[in-house]
């Protein structure tokens, strides 16, 4: 079974409020993106990595995949406007067509192979499979900074990456989608208007998308603690 990967980095970062972008800032004395990419190849599964960029930053990325020895990326593309622009053009330029394809951003660093292989294991049986983790706190809709209402949070989930699937299941969503119009903030979501099922692989708390200053200290605190 061939598995290739697609990281998404080719966002503007704009909640981290830097200068620098944020996939090539420095957590704990590595760039982010490295540690994400070191995470994926961690991974005996995964045979090949897209990796999508800024097309600004694609001379700075492949620097640093030669600075860190990063082995597996053997692709590059360009980021396009939202996220699912991203993984779309990602999808494109896949060397031929795996029976697999993980999409995972680029912002995940702490993805561990076990649960690499866990949700390709379950896209394997099912076609479709995302990592997630049961929501801890209390979830209310609100409108004009008032409750409406208080959703039961039994069964919800709060979504991460790696989110796997067949490789046609995916390109078949994202194309009718594009036809479509229909945007989605994560793959599966394509995936799950398409009607096909999507399977929940249970995750960790620390598999943090690193998005705002503040997630900066929860990873150093978490790369402290591995040392
Ligand atoms: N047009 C985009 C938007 C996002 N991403 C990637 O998707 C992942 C999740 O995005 P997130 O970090 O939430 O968003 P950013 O766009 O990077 O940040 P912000 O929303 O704060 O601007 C990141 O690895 C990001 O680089 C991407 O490749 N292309
Ligand atoms: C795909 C994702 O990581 C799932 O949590 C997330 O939706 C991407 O983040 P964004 O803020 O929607 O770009």
């Amino acid at each position: 079974m061939k598995v290739s990967a697609i990281v998404v980095a080719a966002g503007n970062g704009t909640r981290m409020r830097t200068d620098k972008k944020k996939p090539y800032m420095d957590i704990a004395g590595e760039p982010l993106l490295v540690r994400t990419l070191r995470a994926i190849e961690s991974s005996p599964l995964v045979r090949e990595i897209v990796l999508v960029v800024g097309e600004e930053d694609l001379n700075e990325a492949k620097l640093l995949v030669d600075q860190y020895g990063i082995r597996r990326v053997t692709r590059y593309a360009a980021g396009g406007i939202e996220r699912q622009d991203s993984v779309r053009n990602g999808l494109e330029a896949l060397d031929s067509a795996p029976d697999l394809v993980v999409v995972h951003d680029g912002a995940r660093p702490f993805v561990t192979a076990e649960e690499m292989e866990r949700v390709i294991q379950a896209a394997a049986d099912c076609g479709a499979a995302i990592i997630g983790t049961p929501v801890k706190d209390t979830i209310k809709r609100v409108s004009n900074g008032l409750v409406q209402e208080t959703i039961p949070r039994n069964d919800l989930y709060s979504v991460q990456t790696p989110q796997a699937f067949r490789t046609q299941l995916l390109r078949e969503a994202h194309e009718k989608a594009a036809r479509n119009g229909f945007r989605g903030t994560d793959d599966a979501s394509l995936v799950e208007w398409t009607g096909h099922p999507v399977k929940i692989v249970e995750g960790s708390y620390r598999n943090i998308k690193i998005t705002t200053p503040e997630d900066l200290v929860v990873a150093e605190a978490f790369l402290q603690k591995d040392r």
